[in-house]
């Protein structure tokens, strides 16, 4: 940290209809640190900083870069000052390569074809400097998440940055990849960079960041230097209130076995073995949990559950009801419930509104329609009630579900899910975007279902929220169940173990 200013955001208002999403912001930032912007969902995290790269305009208020006011609402500008942002959702074009994502846009086609070579050169050069591991040429649908992730951060590394913003950068990366995030955003400070980095997880911040800035109600309310502070003290600033990190589990013996797989083996979307002889069961009363680093078979896993992935061999019993050979569709009628992992693939239709959104695969049951007739008022009122019951924020259920904060949508989709007839639910990634206060509030309805006689599967690469919630936790490995383990913190370093593949026997 230098010390001097990079940027001044100052008196920032923006709303959309009656919301009122920026309320006054004033952010500074200073040369060469890592700041950290922190805040509830639909705080307006995203808004601000889409407004700083230009993408939206401010109603008012002004941004001071290098001591230089930037025109508002021109991401033309943005760029030329080298201020460059990683969004939530990946921009990468799947089907095309590394080096082609990276030269859209750029010039005439036949000049960039000319170029080519030195674009790969460019690449190897900028990836070897920070370690990132991307080639030009690969395609990216056959990278994993967290290597489009370091695709993405080289694209803007690529085109020149001095300015880089991540939203919530790690939410969808494995614990190794996280460490090497979090490295690389220290190397580029040391090479003059300035980083802003939007996250939920506030023991990251408390490692990376040299100043936090915390947001709530449309508002910056705070900004501290990192060393000074720690994590229930930002909790506190986030929410108002202190939050429970750990919720208390009520002993409560195991009932029936609700759901039971055998001798499970399935290919993967690839085409390639991604389940081998996979068993377990779970209980009424019972969360079981899935511990594995991503990749490991737990997608094939919960695809496979819900119909959505063939099934090679074995048995999956629902309530003793065969599911395999069954459609997704005829699953979907069992009592089952699904939080997917990822929810613009699979848990919501973006341009629709919420109210929709909350009736899809049930519009045709009551109370949402009666006789063939869908009951527009009755629907509206089961989405404000979910809304209110599960904190989610948009301006009303008429709201399209797209201009909802990633945290919000998330809530609606796990709202929308454990209000279902259900006995077995199936969980994967559940706070994925959420924030600490939300987080406590969704793992108590989680445990509340448990108490209600649900049985339920929890797929998880965040090991806490396993320790807490979870009964028993099963790792995965390559595609095969190699260990169970209590839930207990104290073992943290076996499961590690057996999350990379080796046997905490051996390893001893
Ligand atoms: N295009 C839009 N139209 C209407 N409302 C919008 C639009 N974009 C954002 N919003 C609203 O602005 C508010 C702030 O959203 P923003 O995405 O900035 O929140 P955030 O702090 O990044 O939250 P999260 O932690 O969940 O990502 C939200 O209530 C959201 O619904």
């Amino acid at each position: 940290m230098s010390g001097r200013q990079l940027l001044l955001m100052d008196g920032i208002h923006k709303r959309f209809g009656p919301l009122i999403v920026s309320a006054g912001v004033t952010l500074d930032i200073e040369e060469n640190e890592i700041h950290a912007l922190l805040g509830e969902n639909g705080a307006g995290k995203t808004v601000l900083m889409s407004i700083l790269c230009g993408v939206l305009s401010p109603d008012e208020g002004q941004i001071i870069f290098k001591g230089q006011a930037l025109k508002p609402g021109s991401p033309r500008q943005a760029i030329k000052h080298r201020i460059g942002m990683v969004h939530q959702h990946f921009m990468l074009v799947p089907n095309l390569t590394v080096a082609e994502n990276y030269v859209l846009g750029q010039g005439s086609p036949f000049s960039v074809i000319r170029d080519m070579k030195t674009v790969h050169a460019r690449i190897v050069e900028l990836s070897d400097r920070y370690g990132l591991g991307v080639k030009p040429d690969a395609l990216i649908s056959d990278l994993s998440v967290g290597e489009q992730q370091r695709v993405e951060i080289l694209k803007v590394l690529y085109h020149g940055v001095e300015l880089l913003i991540l939203d919530e950068p790690t939410a969808v990366l494995t614990p190794q990849e996280t460490d090497r995030l979090l490295h690389l955003l220290r190397r580029l400070v040391e090479d003059g960079k300035t980083v802003i980095f939007i996250s939920h997880k506030l023991d990251e911040v408390i490692r990376v960041s040299d100043r936090v800035s915390v947001m709530r109600d449309a508002k910056v309310v705070r900004t501290v230097k990192t060393s000074e502070t720690n994590a229930r003290e930002l909790a506190r600033m986030m929410v108002g209130r202190d939050v429970l990190m750990d919720l208390p589990r009520a002993p409560i013996e195991p009932g029936r076995v609700v759901l039971s797989v055998e001798h499970l083996n399935c290919d993967g979307e690839s085409g390639l073995p991604a389940l081998h002889g996979v068993s377990f069961q779970v209980r009424a009363n019972e969360i079981v949990g899935i511990a594995g680093v991503s990749g490991n078979g737990q997608s094939e896993l919960a695809l496979a559950l819900t119909g959505l992935l063939p099934i090679a061999s074995g048995s999956v019993t629902l309530e003793g009801a065969e599911l395999v050979g069954r459609s997704s569709h005829d699953i979907n009628q069992m009592p089952i419930a699904h939080i997917p992992e990822d929810r613009h693939r699979m848990g919501i239709v973006l341009p629709l509104p919420l109210t929709e959104n909350v009736i899809l695969q049930r519009f045709d049951k009551p109370p949402f329609s009666s006789r063939g007739m869908l009951d527009m008022s009755e629907i509206t009122r089961q989405t404000r009630d979910l809304m209110r019951r599960f904190q989610v924020k948009a301006s009303g259920p008429g709201d399209r579900i797209q201009n909802l904060s990633g945290g919000n949508q998330q809530k609606l989709v796990v709202g929308r899910e454990l209000d279902r007839r259900f006995d077995f639910l199936l969980i994967n990634q559940l706070t994925r975007g959420i924030d600490i206060g939300a987080t406590e509030l969704v793992m108590h309805k989680i445990l509340e279902q448990r108490s209600a006689g649900k049985a339920i599967l929890l797929i998880s690469t965040e090991l806490e929220e396993l320790f807490t919630l979870c009964d028993r936790i099963l790792v995965m490995y390559e595609g095969r169940l190699v260990g169970e383990m209590p839930p207990d913190r104290g073992r943290l370093e076996e499961i590690g173990l057996l999350m990379a593949g080796k046997s905490p026997m051996s390893a001893a």
